[in-house]
């Protein structure tokens, strides 16, 4: 059974071969960029796999049909950056940050803490909420670090809970050094690079983790310096995972240039950049994308990193939700997009754009939305993506459920 789906007023494919006769100006809504279609129409197979894509006039005929009533369709977004592993509270963490108290990353230690006593049911239960939380706000794709585990058994829990809701999942036993280590962090390292590490990739390079990430902050005395990150990363890499980077969070730091030198997929935050960051970025192109998460900076009143700049030197730009218990307990991708278009410089089209097709791109995935893709899309009560940031905080956007084979 295949399904037509019409009365799609406006569809952003992000792919180029739609973007024909548009020409990016100033006053471009970003028809080129986004490939969109007008009055467009989809085909989409009983196993959900995209058949056609086009202007509705040019529709073929298929076995079903759903008039979308004028809505706009888009990539389902690809949260390419979450931590939704944890169990707890630290409400009282943001409440004191907004009357001036500063982030540091010593709160980890309390979901470490709430994390290790939950039991495998509590946290499973508290992933797929939020997961099923992000479905309903047009998040199709999420992946999902550890790192509130920090033992070896811990850390290999929190990844197979994570593995049951997503194939990204991304090692991060090199979150904080926990309090039990915080006399010998050498010796934390070595544990998260010897028998952790391991442990982690004892089945296949892949299977419990795609990636390894590590939170490279001199600037937190709980997270890990250049030195302890390079050992981290070059250790997960020779291991067989991916590279990912928590960088440049809480002040200018060696995170970004370590990533881009080791060629990770992704950088996440660059929210304190030099110059020599931003000239490695665009050195890096087409391999390590900066991923920017601008719910952290409204959560820990930072200033926001200037992603104009970033696009504008062709930095590839990717947006995340970071939701996790401390820095940014948003799982909204919306909330994102109208944070990078108001304070980050973007373009509503640009942000979109990172929040799928760039943001797939950092976990080595095609967001198109061509024949051949899997049908990864979301729908909005609206006519055009530009009210993503226009009806910010308004559920508008959801992921579109079709009938399963
Ligand atoms: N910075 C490191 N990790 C998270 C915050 C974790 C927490 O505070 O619980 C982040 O991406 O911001
Ligand atoms: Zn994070």
């Amino acid at each position: 059974m295949s399904l037509l789906l019409t009365g799609i007023a406006e569809l952003t494919t992000n792919d180029p071969t739609h973007a024909d006769g548009h020409v990016a100006t100033r006053s471009d809504p970003g028809d080129a960029l986004l490939g969109v279609v007008r009055e467009a129409a989809l085909v989409v197979s009983d196993d959900g796999v995209i058949e056609w894509v086009g202007p509705a006039s040019e529709a073929p005929a298929a076995d079903a049909r759903r008039d979308l009533g004028g809505r706009a369709v888009i990539p389902g977004f690809v949260d390419s950056h979450s931590h939704l592993v944890f169990a707890g509270d630290r409400s009282a963490e943001f409440a004191a940050r907004m009357t001036g108290t500063p982030y540091d990353g010593g709160g980890i230690a309390v979901s470490v803490a709430a994390t290790r006593a939950a039991s495998d049911d509590e946290l499973r239960r508290l992933v797929a909420g939020r997961v099923a939380e992000m479905r309903a706000q047009g998040t199709t794709t999420v992946e999902i670090k550890s790192g509130y585990g920090l033992t070896l058994e811990d850390e290999l829990r929190s990844l197979r809970i994570a593995r049951e809701l997503t194939p990204h999942t991304t090692f991060l036993g090199a979150h904080v050094v926990p309090p039990e280590y915080a006399a010998d962090r050498a010796a934390y390292v070595e544990l998260v690079t010897g028998p952790m590490l391991d442990a982690v990739v004892a089945d296949g390079p892949t299977a419990l983790a795609e990636s390894i990430d590590v939170f490279c902050e001199p600037h937190s005395a709980h997270a890990f310096d250049g030195d302890e990150a390079r050992t981290v990363l070059e250790a997960g890499r020779a291991a067989g995972l991916a590279l990912r980077v928590h960088g440049n969070q809480l002040g200018h730091g060696p995170g970004v240039q370590l990533a881009c030198e080791l060629g990770a997929r992704s950088v996440d935050h660059c929210t304190f950049l030099g110059d020599e960051d931003v000239d490695a970025l665009v050195a890096a192109r087409g391999t390590t994308v900066a991923t920017l998460l601008p719910g952290v900076e409204f959560s820990t009143r930072s200033p926001y990193p200037d992603a104009r700049r970033l696009v504008d030197a062709g930095v590839d730009v990717a947006l995340a939700s970071d939701c996790n218990p401390g820095t940014c307990y948003s799982s909204s991708i919306p909330f994102a997009i109208a944070l990078a278009v108001r304070e980050m410089g973007l373009t509503p089209a640009e942000a979109l754009h990172a929040a799928t097709a760039v943001s797939a791109r950092s976990l080595g995935l095609d967001r198109r939305v061509a024949p051949g893709q899997p049908a990864e899309l979301a729908v909005l009560d609206a006519p055009t993506h530009l009210h993503l940031a226009y009806r910010a905080g308004v559920p508008i956007v959801r992921a579109l459920d079709l009938p399963k084979a």
